[in-house]
């Protein structure tokens, strides 16, 4: 037997064992005939086919097993899964051990669907061997046309080009479409990754040649790029490369633009006749669009971005100052036909390229003398009001509770912006404004040495919603408030937080978060944004973000300038004050700071001791401003948290240069804030002229504080412990001593018995498993019922253990001599715990 007639044979068994395989499952697709009738030619089949036909193995295939001949019965089209489909018939495949030979491919082809098997299943069965050698032959020409495009310079551009695949089209009639469309396809993948986010100048020149050169004088080009709708795109490109050819010439480039956009009315005659009725293929365009979308989107998209970091490298400031609105909005529209989640988003990102002051500007303009005025510096728009229409219509599509938070934000986010701008007033004022403050590109100036000043066009910067910045309120260059009313921050911003920095948290989107942040913090909307984000469930990624960027890029800084040799000088110190003055700019910030976990974090990174030597350095920084006693008072109290500034050099000079000018500071009481002993020989009244007066009250006596602590610390004396003893005194909020203790072993346990050291490799031969903390048996030795309120005097800062037991029992401040464990994990946790419980917690010495 040939091997043609073996394989036909094997094409036979396998459509059978299809069959068996997908035995009463119903069809997938409908539509018989034709097709049916080649499949069974083809493949040989038909003596198969009858015998299946009279005897069928469900009933389910009854209906499709027809004669060959007979015209396509009208079998409901369902929506078919292409994978599923594939997958199910590869299963098959694979059951028998097939070779793929014959049914050479099995894929999803919607527009090329030339056979089917009789059981009932869709299966695209590429067996033709003159599609084959069709396909071969583009992929060559496709692989012809990326080498040369590849390797073509400026020089050698004349030569190149009249190799390339679309110049050399062997049959017109059939091929040239396909090889127009792959070399339409490699066109624009050569000239997009050809674009680097940052083009120099020379690139620019070089593609513009390759885009000029290749595609611009071959009218068939265009053709084809208008079946596959992207010639908007296209014309774009073309007009931009135009632009930077002949820069200078802005009319010229108004013209092309707008005419550009008027090839998007070719795309509707497609959709309507000329009556503007629905013709009659438009369903199979609407299919073939969908099909080419995806690449067009694509692409349009990339080049989208190009245009965007051109914009932003500089380089393209003339042609978004003299925005391409009309060909935007066009291109909207066009997307708007197909809503989708992801067309919506993609529209989210043109709309973001809209430049809406100008828009507005344009539909403000009354005059024609206005008109002429702005169409010298701006495109405008050939119907106004379409842009009207499709906002109306975005805003309606996003409402869908299909459509992710993230997309619903960003279109109401540009809702909001556009409603914002269109109630400023954008006047003449304003228009002239903006063209007299436009910066204009020089003929002769290399793109990326343009200087344009900053902050001096009045309007939203056409820069793509992935690196979209919030404008900052600033005034504009004229000294009129920026014609864009001011956001909630919180709201318009968690999201946008949480979404984005998912996608990208390269530098620049942490440095703009990071600003965003720091806007939110001064508005003191944090808690709103917290708010926010939880209710649109992007708190984690928020929370992330945060620890990401602004109190670890706080962090950092400081760090920066506690690393710094020249640390002592005052640029670093001033530096490091700013820094600060954020930080605590007030008591609240400060708690707020506690309470945000990065910061912890930082803080431990940062090493406490570094932190807090400066906050030192902070307080001497704040002497030289004018503060006001309280100020005063609460830096003071600041500088007495010794717990956190472990270096006395420093903490000893603020605090003595901060006493010294802040003669009327407020002690509030000897427990609460300094520690000092009321009672100093200075100005302790019980001496006159050096000899003590018997007959007056002793004003040197000990304070609560240090007596309670002394209680504590001779407690401490009765621990065994050979290298830590700690004391705890339990006080009520009337001074009244209620409980005490020490470190100890439990009663009943031997203390000669139990192990006393720490080194053992055992655990169970290591004091820790065994003694019991001062705190825990102060609690537990109370004479009274509750604690609640009380105060806790102990020699160490408490464990977590013992925290727990603080907090649960109810006492409300702990007083505590020594933090030498304080950035053990231990003690983390106890921070934590006590913080969130709202205990105090404050470091004194005795005196
Ligand atoms: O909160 C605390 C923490 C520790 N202790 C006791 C437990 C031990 O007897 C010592 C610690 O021994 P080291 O050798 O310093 O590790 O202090 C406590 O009573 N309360």
């Amino acid at each position: 037997m040939s091997k043609e007639k073996n394989r036909t044979q094997y094409n036979r068994d396998v459509l059978f064992q299809i069959g068996g395989a997908l035995k009463d499952r119903p069809p997938v697709y409908g539509s018989m005939g034709l097709g049916l009738q080649e499949t069974i030619r083809t493949l040989d089949i038909s003596k198969s086919y009858e015998d299946l036909r009279s005897k069928p193995r469900s009933k389910s295939l009854m209906k499709y097993l027809r004669d060959p001949g007979a015209s396509s019965p009208s079998v409901p089209i369902r929506q078919a899964d292409p994978a599923k489909v594939a997958m199910e018939v590869n299963k098959a495949l694979t059951k028998r051990s097939y070779t793929p030979g014959s049914l050479a491919s099995i894929s999803w082809r919607p527009l090329s669907i030339n056979y089917m098997c009789p059981l009932g299943v869709k299966t695209y069965v590429d067996n033709d061997a003159a599609s084959a050698a069709k396909s071969d032959l583009i992929r060559s020409k496709e692989k012809e046309t990326r080498k040369i495009f590849e390797n073509v310079t400026t020089d050698n551009y004349e030569t190149m080009k009249k190799t390339l695949a679309f110049l050399s089209v062997p049959d017109r009639e059939t091929k040239e479409d396909d090889l127009l469309n792959a070399t339409v396809a490699v066109v624009f993948d050569v000239v997009l990754d050809g674009l680097t986010t940052q083009p120099d100048w020379t690139t620019v020149q070089h593609l513009h040649v390759k885009l000029l050169e290749g595609i611009g004088k071959r009218e068939c080009f265009w053709e084809v790029s208008a079946k596959l709708k992207e010639h908007i795109t296209l014309n774009v490109v073309k007009v931009m490369f135009q632009c930077y050819h002949e820069y200078s010439n802005l009319q010229k480039f108004e013209k092309e633009l707008i005419s550009s956009s008027s090839s998007c009315s070719s795309i509707e005659s497609e959709f309507c006749d000329g009556n503007g009725n629905k013709s009659k293929s438009v369903e199979s365009t609407r299919i073939t669009y969908a099909k080419l979308k995806y690449r067009s989107r694509e692409r349009s998209l990339r080049l989208m971005q190009f245009i965007a970091s051109l914009y932003n490298s500089q380089l393209l400031r003339l042609t978004t100052t003299c925005n391409s609105c009309q060909v935007i909005v066009d291109f909207i529209a066009l997307h708007l036909q197909f809503p989708s989640e992801q067309n919506l988003e993609y529209i989210c990102e043109l709309l973001s390229l809209v430049n809406f002051p100008r828009l507005v500007g344009d539909f403000k303009m009354k005059t024609s003398e206005e008109a002429s005025l702005h169409s010298v510096r701006g495109a405008r728009l050939t119907n106004p009001s379409l842009l009207q229409d499709l906002l109306n219509q975005i805003s309606t599509l996003s409402l869908n509770p299909s459509v992710s938070p993230r997309v619903r934000f960003c279109v109401q986010y540009l809702m909001n912006l556009y409603k914002n701008i269109c109630q400023c007033d954008v006047n003449e004022d304003t228009t002239r404004s903006v063209a007299k403050t436009t910066p204009l590109v020089k003929a002769g100036d290399k793109g990326g040495d343009t200087v344009v000043t900053k902050g001096e066009v009045c309007g939203l910067a056409p820069v793509p919603l992935m690196s979209l910045s919030i404008p900052s309120p600033s005034p504009c260059s004229s000294g009129r408030k920026r014609p864009i009313a001011s956001f909630d921050y919180p709201y318009e911003t968690a999201p946008f937080i949480g979404s984005h920095i998912k996608v990208n948290a390269d530098t620049q989107v942490a440095q703009e978060l990071e600003d965003i942040l720091r806007k939110v913090v001064q508005m003191d909307k944090k808690s709103e944004l917290n708010a926010a984000a939880k209710q649109l469930n992007v708190h984690q990624t928020f929370r992330a973000v945060e620890k990401k960027t602004i109190w670890k890029l706080l962090a950092h800084e400081i760090v920066k300038q506690l690393e710094n040799p020249e640390l002592d000088p005052p640029q670093a110190t001033t530096n490091i004050a700013n820094f600060l003055t954020e930080l605590f700019c007030s008591e609240e910030s400060l708690n707020w700071l506690a309470e945000v976990g990065s910061f912890i974090e930082a803080r431990r990174n940062l090493q406490t001791s570094s932190m807090w030597r400066v906050v030192a350095i902070h307080c001497l920084t704040t002497l030289n401003q004018m503060l006001t006693p309280t100020q005063l008072t609460e830096a003071l109290k600041r500088t007495e948290r010794r717990d956190l500034i472990p270096l006395p050099k420093y903490f000893a000079g603020s605090v003595n240069a901060l006493r010294m000018s802040a003669p009327k500071v407020q002690v509030e009481n000897d427990m609460d804030s300094l520690n000092v002993n009321e009672g100093t020989v200075s100005n302790n009244c019980n001496y006159q002229n050096g000899t003590k007066d018997l007959s007056k009250k002793r004003v040197d006596f000990l304070n609560w504080s240090d007596y309670f602590m002394g209680v504590a610390l001779l407690s401490a004396m009765r621990s065994k412990d050979p290298i830590t003893q700690v004391g705890a005194c339990i006080v009520t909020e009337e001074n009244k001593i209620v409980g005490i203790g020490y470190n100890g072993m439990p009663s009943g346990c031997d203390d000669d018995e139990f192990p006393w050291g720490k080194e053992s490799e055992f655990k169970t031969e290591n004091k820790y498993m065994y003694v019991c903390h001062a705190e825990m048996n102060a609690i537990l030795n109370k004479i009274v019922g509750q604690l609640n309120g009380c105060r806790m005097y102990v020699a160490l800062f408490p464990c977590n253990e013992c925290a727990k037991l603080i907090i649960q029992s109810g006492i409300k401040d702990v007083i505590y001599l020594s933090n030498k464990n304080w950035n053990q994990d231990s003690c983390i946790a106890s921070r934590r715990m006590l913080d969130a419980a709202g205990v105090t917690y404050r470091c004194v010495s005795i005196s």
